[in-house]
């Protein structure tokens, strides 16, 4: 019988804890988390099988999964080193940055305890336990940055997951936040200064953001996503995503100039460029 802790129950977590139950391996899910209503919802529909605080239960667990914000799994990688542990367990996290998450594992994997990073390329703008689905990941990318797991420990954390089915991609932890500040974290910062800065245009227009049709809506959809978990992924991947916002803001000056030249050759390329990457990801997406 195979025992996971899972602590952070929230969108990632309780989606984890509700596929696992799906999964031949059916696990004994323990689950830690500090607000009560998430921890009584889940216990309740059965999704976890007890309620526990991460320190008091670690001992019980064959595989602890980290999934509450970056800089709460970062503390409870150094705390997880004052506690007794199964010698066979597997630490494992879900965090949307790996760098900082990698270098604090250390002082676990220096205490024999096998760490694997983990992060899900899937998930959404909301938060909390009752969000959860257990189709929250089907055929998504998961990144895994190699630890100090063994191949056992990693084919039984996948057997768990299977229900999932996911693309396992195997990347470096600074690969890794390197490809996920472009694709992810600096496209959030792009949304939230879409309404902000919209909001402060228009703050005077009586019509104003009401009028928006469903481009500014689904291009800013991020932009509602919990400002606590990406307070710590900005904080705990600052300079790749602010060396891509650099980047970023020197071709908005490239168009800027197109337009106040009336350069409709460089005008459609740009535009012609952008819908042929971006039928290319739906037709990949499709086909996956
Ligand atoms: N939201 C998304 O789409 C994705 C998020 N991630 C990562 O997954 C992690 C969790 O994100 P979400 O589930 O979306 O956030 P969430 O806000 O839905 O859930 C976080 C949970 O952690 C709990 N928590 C806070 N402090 C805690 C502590 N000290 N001990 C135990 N639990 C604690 C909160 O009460 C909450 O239930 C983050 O590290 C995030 O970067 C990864 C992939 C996708
Ligand atoms: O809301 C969405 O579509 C997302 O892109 C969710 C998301 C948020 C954080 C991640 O680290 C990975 C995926």
């Amino acid at each position: 019988m195979t025992t996971v802790l899972i602590s952070g129950l929230g969108l990632i977590g309780s989606s984890i804890a509700r596929i696992m139950k799906k999964s031949d391996v059916q696990p004994t899910i323990l689950g830690d988390d500090p607000n009560d209503d998430t921890g009584q919802f889940l216990l309740g529909q059965g999704i976890i099988d007890e309620r526990v605080t991460l320190l008091k239960a670690a001992s019980r667990a064959d595989i602890i999964v980290l999934a509450g914000p970056v800089s709460v799994i970062i503390k409870q990688l150094a705390q997880l080193t004052t506690v007794e542990l199964k010698q066979n367990v597997l630490v494992t996290d879900v965090g949307s940055t790996k760098m900082q998450v990698m270098a604090t594992a250390k002082r676990l994997q220096k205490r024999q305890i096998a760490f694997m990073g983990g992060h899900p390329m899937a998930g959404s703008h909301k938060t909390g336990g009752r969000a959860g689905r257990e189709d929250l990941f089907d055929h998504a990318t998961y990144f895994i940055v190699d630890g100090s797991q063994t191949p056992a420990q990693t084919a039984q954390f996948k057997a768990c997951l299977k229900p999932a089915q996911l693309r396992w991609v195997n990347v470096s932890a600074e690969a890794h936040d390197g490809l996920v500040s472009e694709i992810s974290h600096v496209p959030h910062v792009l949304a939230a200064n879409l309404v902000n800065t919209a909001d402060h245009q228009l703050k005077h227009d009586a019509v104003g953001l009401s009028a928006a049709a469903g481009g500014f809506k689904s291009a800013t959809r991020i932009a509602g996503a919990d400002p606590t978990m990406w307070t710590a992924i900005m904080l705990s991947n600052s300079e790749a995503i602010s060396d891509q916002l650099t980047t970023y803001m020197a071709q908005l000056k490239e168009i800027q100039s197109a337009i106040e030249a009336h350069d409709a050759d460089k005008i459609y390329q740009f535009f012609e460029h952008a819908k042929t990457v971006r039928e290319r990801l739906d037709q990949e997406g499709e086909t996956q």
